[in-house]
């Protein structure tokens, strides 16, 4: 037991407070935030916008340094961005001037990272995302959610141990949208990731999320945390949704970010 506390934390978040500081401003984005984050574990973010969700996500890349506070990954300080946490955007920021292929390889060349070895893995993630036979086309022949899909394994092909995922698929449609939340979960656990995924869509992270953490705002905080029970953790997101127990627990996220909302509103 002593032995499991002693253990650091894949991320730890310490007593958080960011301010972002203008000339004429100081505002305070979030504030005293604890979280803690395992190996392997997959973890959602939920909240109105402006309680500092992408803010959080920032703090952990190295993007934005805490006013106050530590951010720790396996135990040592964030001092900036790394290879070993990856960071994937609502907006895919592909070349439309490059081949799929090269944009993934693109990710290896800007790590230093490109050898025969790292291609070869990169490729073998193409194939596992089901775009293989694209490898040669360019972004603009590519639907939004294959487009995502080449997103995620630029990222993957860097080998980072951290996925940070900020509203990845806003911008699809439904059907697609489900989609791709079965096979990025499917590959994150498959190659053992631990991530954290920032959405606004309440079944999403309760489909997706081992843990919930729902944030309020002015400033930003944590109002709740959510267990997800293993039953639905251990389906993919499609199935989880018709395990009896998700609806139950939709509302019980669905009611406390009523409570935040509401508390933004001044209600
Ligand atoms: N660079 C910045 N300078 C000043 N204020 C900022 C900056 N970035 C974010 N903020 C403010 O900090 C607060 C938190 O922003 P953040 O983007 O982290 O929230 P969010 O929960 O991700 O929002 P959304 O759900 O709308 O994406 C907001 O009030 C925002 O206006």
């Amino acid at each position: 037991m002593n032995q499991l506390l002693s253990t650091p934390a894949k991320i730890e978040l310490r007593h958080v407070t960011h301010l972002y500081v203008s000339t004429s401003r100081a505002f305070m984005a979030v504030r005293d935030i604890n979280l803690r984050v395992e190996e392997g574990e997959f973890i959602c973010l939920v909240g109105p916008s402006g309680c500092g969700k992408t803010t959080l996500l920032s703090l952990i890349a190295g993007l934005e340094k805490p006013t106050a506070g530590k951010v720790l990954i396996e135990g040592k300080p964030v001092l900036g961005s790394s290879r070993q946490v990856g960071y994937m955007l609502q907006q895919d920021y592909l070349f439309n001037w490059r081949t799929i292929e090269e944009n993934v390889f693109l990710g290896l060349d800007i790590q230093g990272i490109r050898n025969r070895e790292t291609e070869d893995f990169a490729l073998h993630l193409l194939d596992e995302m089901e775009l293989a036979d694209v490898r040669r086309a360019y972004p603009a022949q590519l639907s939004g959610g294959m487009r995502q899909r080449v997103a995620l394994v630029r990222t993957l092909a860097c080998q980072p141990d951290v996925l940070l995922l900020d509203e990845p698929f806003s911008a699809l449609d439904y059907q697609t949208k489900l989609k791709l939340e079965d096979l990025i979960f499917s590959a994150l656990r498959r190659h053992k990731k631990t991530a954290i995924l920032v959405t606004h869509d309440l079944s999403e992270s309760i489909a997706m999320g081992d843990r919930i953490y729902i944030l309020a705002r002015n400033p930003g905080r944590i109002s709740s945390e959510v267990a997800v029970p293993s039953e639905i953790r251990d389906a993919i997101p499609f199935d989880a949704r018709n395990i009896p127990g998700f609806q139950d627990l939709f509302h019980q996220v669905w009611k406390e970010m009523e409570v935040v909302s509401d508390a933004a509103k001044g209600n």
